[in-house]
């Protein structure tokens, strides 16, 4: 792997759709800077620099107030970009780690200082190589107090991963719902099977998120739409929203973030959904001292 690759729209559009004050972006990313923050050996992909100036920059030009910072795949489990951006935001920013699953005590605390609120379990192939469940069960019964887990898997492993997710003692957030196949409708097989999940327990939340991803139609992304509003109505009080910002993988069909934003009242069509979605579900989970 050498040739470093850009997954992010170069001059995105000014959404028309104006978020609530003090919206948070709780799923996007930072990339390096590469020679302050190598990527890891272990990464499946080598982007070019993304890092927090672009970052801010961005929330800025998008209408939105803060940002939760998810560690990328192509770091591994160094942290040191992420927190690094986290540092740099001025308290606008909190984090998502990916950590090795032997982690002590003491860095799990450095890592809170740091701005971090939960850990990532990423179970794409793709993506990583192995995903050690007994290992992150493990970690998950010591995490600091108020973290919770996110979850990255594919539709078709949702079942088999059950019992995994049942086990842990800490609240779920499941990245871009799972990933459901869209064109199936609001009542289709992947949808209805992920129902059933939020329906097992009141502590799993999810983000509803990657219309990008998601709709092979592409932008304007109606699939998407139509199947994920239900779904936002019926669970609006755990359901996240983010750019998923620099996209990526997404190099081949780049999203224009300001479109991803004018998707959000397609979503969430009225302003105390809005808000929920936003400011004070994203406030729950990362900023909760403030509310
Ligand atoms: O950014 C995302 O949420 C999705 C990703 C990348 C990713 O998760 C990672 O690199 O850690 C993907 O589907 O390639």
């Amino acid at each position: 792997m050498s040739e470093r690759i850009t997954s992010w729209h170069a001059s995105p559009s000014k959404p028309a759709f104006t978020p609530p004050p003090g919206a948070v972006d709780a799923h996007c990313h930072v990339f390096g800077p590469m020679a302050q923050f190598p990527f890891s050996p272990k990464a499946k992909y080598l982007p070019e620099d993304a890092g927090p100036d672009k970052l801010f920059a961005l929330r800025d030009h998008l209408g939105f107030s803060r940002n939760v910072i998810v560690q990328a795949s192509c770091h591994g489990t160094d942290n040191a970009a992420t927190l690094d951006a986290i540092a740099q935001s001025g308290g606008k920013a909190r984090g998502v780690a990916v950590v090795d699953p032997a982690i002590g005590e003491a860095e799990l605390a450095a890592l809170h200082e740091g701005g971090i609120r939960g850990i990532r379990f990423n179970f794409l192939k793709r993506l990583v190589d192995n995903a050690p469940r007994d290992k992150f069960l493990e970690v998950s019964r010591r995490l600091p107090e108020g973290w919770h887990v996110v979850i990255y898997f594919e539709a078709d492993i949702l079942e088999e991963l059950r019992p995994f997710m049942d086990a842990i003692p800490v609240p779920l957030v499941i990245d871009h719902m799972g990933r459901p196949d869209v064109t199936q409708g609001p009542d289709g097989a992947d949808m209805k099977a992920f129902r059933r999940l939020l329906d097992s327990r009141e502590d799993i939340w999810f983000k509803a998120t990657c219309p990008d991803r998601l709709d092979p139609a592409g932008d304007p992304w109606n699939a998407f739409a139509e199947a994920v509003a239900p779904l936002v109505a019926d669970y609006q009080d755990r359901v996240l929203w983010g750019t998923d910002w620099p996209h990526p993988n997404m190099q081949d069909a780049i999203p224009d973030d300001g479109h991803l934003v004018d998707m959000i009242p397609c979503i969430a069509p009225t302003p105390e959904l809005q808000r929920k979605l936003l400011v004070a579900n994203p406030m729950r989970l990362y900023w909760p001292e403030e509310l």
